[in-house]
């Protein structure tokens, strides 16, 4: 195989990773314009649901198809969000369908992106094989691949932030992520407008890939392909940094959109207690972590209800990308995300903080240990 980025450790898994997310975002967006085009026409669907839930059996099936074709199945394990079962049953013969075509019209492409096509369309069989080989549950020891289809289900459905995350992980270590955003533009002032006003219209600016190696030292970013373009190794690769601000009154804070998924006034009052004046920035998915990653913010944190268990896929690209642009993710007891004890973050102390620098970072959990005990969580 041709050697993608430069020979250094995991180069051919980073190349074809990259490759793999940029086809998935594609294909999402190509499903994310037709639900919002239909939903302006006023055109009525029975499922709002449908196009994430194909776009989300697709990506895996594609990611899927690409790795094994790329390392060969038996060298392939992945940890994924969706499960085959549902597909699999006769009342889901249409959505296998859609699935179906969905694969074969991403995998087409494939050239485009320098890799190799499949020889005949992949037929029902295919992709459901496709789908149901991503059926690892990770742990301590080897190597296996971290797949989130489509993170941020609310965002893709409300036409806004999704995302696709694909990372590598060897003996419990993130060694490589991929980040893919579909709707975040390659510049900044795009991304402010969830303070009030509409999602971004289309810009001509849409959608980047973030990337990074454990142990580089570097993290970085290239725009999604538009029309014709070929992918051309770096494909316009730029390196990305963390926000050197570390001051609390000039720090920005990210958090989920929904109170459901993160306590919205346990987050004020620590934005509170340590100087934060900025409103916090609430953008669907993972591209919050994109966000600090290429320092458009500073500060993440996600504060779940109690009992609730965070999937590594929700975190394992976002970590590398983050650490390797400088920056710091960690649980709220300042410990680093653990990822070797299988599906689940076991033992996360209360919640995630990710940060641009380590003096904002000690700042909040300082302030976490402060009013941990009066909060209600
Ligand atoms: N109850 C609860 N608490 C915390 N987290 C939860 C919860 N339920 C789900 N999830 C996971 O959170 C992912 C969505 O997180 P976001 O940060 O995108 O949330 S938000 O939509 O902006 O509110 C979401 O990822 P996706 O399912 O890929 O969208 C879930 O993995
Ligand atoms: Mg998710």
């Amino acid at each position: 195989m041709t050697s993608f980025s430069d020979n250094g450790l995991y180069s051919e898994e980073l190349g074809v990773g990259v490759r793999a997310v940029h086809m998935a975002c594609l294909l999402c967006q190509r499903l994310q314009n037709d639900l919002v085009l239909k939903r302006n026409e006023h055109v009525s669907s029975k499922d709002d649901n449908s196009p994430v839930t194909i776009a989300d059996w697709s990506v895996q099936a594609t990611v899927s198809w690409v790795l094994s074709e790329a390392f060969g199945s038996d060298n392939v394990s992945i940890v994924a969000e969706e499960d085959v079962q549902v597909l699999s049953k006769s009342s889901a013969t249409g959505l296998l369908e859609a699935v179906v075509k969905t694969v074969n019209t991403c995998l087409a492409e494939a050239p485009q992106f320098g890799l190799k096509a499949p020889g005949s369309a992949l037929g029902p069989k295919e992709v459901l094989e496709a789908i149901g080989r991503c059926n690892s549950t990770g742990g301590d020891t080897g190597r296996f691949w971290v797949l989130d289809p489509v993170d941020g289900t609310l965002g893709f459905v409300r036409g806004d932030q999704y995302a696709v995350a694909l990372a590598l992980i060897e003996d419990g270590e993130v060694v490589l992520g991929v980040l893919g955003c579909p709707n975040y533009p390659m510049r900044k002032e795009l991304l402010n407008y969830h303070n009030g006003s509409s999602p971004p219209s289309d810009t001509g600016d849409k959608g980047c890939v973030m990337y990074a190696r454990r142990g580089i030292h570097r993290s970085w970013m290239q725009p999604l392909l538009r029309g014709e373009e070929r992918f051309v190794w770096p494909n316009s690769a730029r390196q990305i940094q963390v926000s050197p601000i570390d001051d609390p009154e000039l720090a920005t804070f990210c958090e989920p959109v929904e109170k459901a998924n993160s306590s919205h006034s346990f987050t004020a009052g620590l934005a509170h207690s340590v100087g934060l004046r900025n409103k916090p920035l609430r953008v669907y998915s993972m591209v919050k972590y994109a966000a600090i990653a290429r320092g458009d913010a500073e500060i993440f944190m996600k504060f779940a209800r109690a009992g609730y268990k965070e999937k590594i896929w929700d975190h394992a690209a976002a970590v590398v990308i983050i650490e390797e642009a400088g920056g710091l993710v960690t649980d709220a007891g300042g410990h680093r995300l653990d990822f070797s004890k299988g599906i689940y973050l076991e033992g996360l102390d209360r919640g995630i903080i990710a940060c641009a620098g380590s003096k904002l970072h000690e700042t909040l959990i300082t302030a976490v240990d402060a009013s941990w005990n009066s909060s209600s969580l």
